[in-house]
């Protein structure tokens, strides 16, 4: 397996081989000149405030961000800035390893504890995306003694999924709120007491000599109920809102946070995926996080009788393992909802 980073580096290469060719259509979607989207901003500190006032307004503002747009942007949240930093330049390490050393974890099954890979399924992608991954299983079972290179790393890591997983499960108690259940509604549909799942992908988008011709990553909406992510100072992230392209580009020091595809099934379609891609550019290495928070991976996500009515709103998705539905995604092409699509009823 070539990755991005040694094609890069292996010479000054004006122009990207023809493998990497990500053909637009011609009816491509507009992008939105920046000053016409606003994307929603939740403010942490309110949604956990004592003031009630406050908090009823953090959590109103939450459902309509996940209604609206599917997606929005975190700020004051009890993650240390340090170890946000922390994770990026360890990440950064990671792929500045030998190939050879970052070659024990390439090859592996989607279920193996840490993948290293390029693109999005090597072994089938018809167009290479303009990018590498690390991809690690941090939840329920996380051996921080598996990836002992960079040094430290793995605690980093752990540290890192511990503050995020609070983080994810405050933003989930104020969604189950904001849909007129109790707090803890979503997260006992995940089975929380026996560890809900969580993927880590790590993705590092070299330079690219050609990044209108190139694609990170391909428009796709992530299983999963929520996706924290966060990224370096470089920006790359489009998302689909009201049928243009809006261009993310973060506060420091905040996170995004995507509506996955669980969302959409468990509330029978009220809360809908959000498409999204990752453009390259051609300045320096972009480096994205992003962290999947589903549920066990037996757990079987249906339409909830809250959200389903036979006469007028029957279930428009069937039930599926999470597992399966992991599976389903990875073996086949990453295509806007097509994955979803494939459960639709
Ligand atoms: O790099 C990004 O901003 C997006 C990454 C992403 O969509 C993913 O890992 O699923
Ligand atoms: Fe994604």
């Amino acid at each position: 397996m070539s990755s991005v980073k040694q094609l890069v580096e292996s010479g000054c290469i004006a122009s990207i081989p023809s493998k990497y060719v990500f053909t637009r259509s011609l009816d491509e979607t507009p992008t939105l000149p920046q000053p016409e989207a606003i994307i929603p901003v939740i403010d942490f500190s309110l949604l956990t405030s004592g003031n009630a006032e406050q908090r009823t307004k953090a959590i109103k503002d939450l459902g309509k961000a996940c209604r609206e747009w599917g997606f929005f942007m975190i700020i004051n949240h009890n993650v240390p800035e340090k170890l946000m930093k922390d994770m990026i330049s360890g990440s950064q390490s990671f792929f500045d390893l030998r190939e050879e050393e970052k070659q024990e974890y390439a090859g592996k099954a989607l279920f193996d504890p840490i993948r290293w890979g390029t693109s999005f399924n090597a072994t089938a992608d018809e167009t290479f995306f303009w990018r590498d991954y690390l991809k690690i299983h941090v939840h329920p079972h996380f051996n921080v003694n598996a990836l002992t290179k960079p040094a430290g790393f793995s605690e980093v890591i752990q540290e890192y999924c511990k503050q995020t997983r609070e983080l994810a499960g405050e933003l989930l108690r104020g969604i189950s709120k904001s849909l007129g259940l109790e707090e803890i509604y979503i997260e006992k549909k995940m089975n929380k007491e026996s560890g809900p799942h969580e993927l880590m992908a790590i993705n590092l988008y070299p330079p690219c000599p050609q990044p209108d011709v190139a694609m990170g990553l391909p428009p796709h909406t992530d299983h999963g109920f929520i996706t924290l992510l966060m990224q370096n100072e470089l920006c790359g992230l489009q998302v689909l809102y009201n049928g243009n392209w809006v261009s993310i580009n973060p506060f420091p020091n905040s996170f995004l946070v995507n509506i996955g595809d669980h969302m959409e099934i468990l509330t029978n379609g009220k809360h809908k995926s959000v498409v999204h891609r990752a453009l390259v550019n051609n300045k320096a290495t972009r480096i994205s996080i992003g962290t999947a928070h589903g549920p066990t991976l037996d757990t079987v996500v249906s339409p909830a009788p809250e959200f389903v009515d036979y006469k007028t709103h029957p279930p428009l998705y069937r039930g599926i393992k999470y597992r399966d539905y992991m599976q389903l995604q990875q073996s086949n092409q990453l295509n806007g909802k097509s994955c979803l699509d494939r459960i639709r009823i």
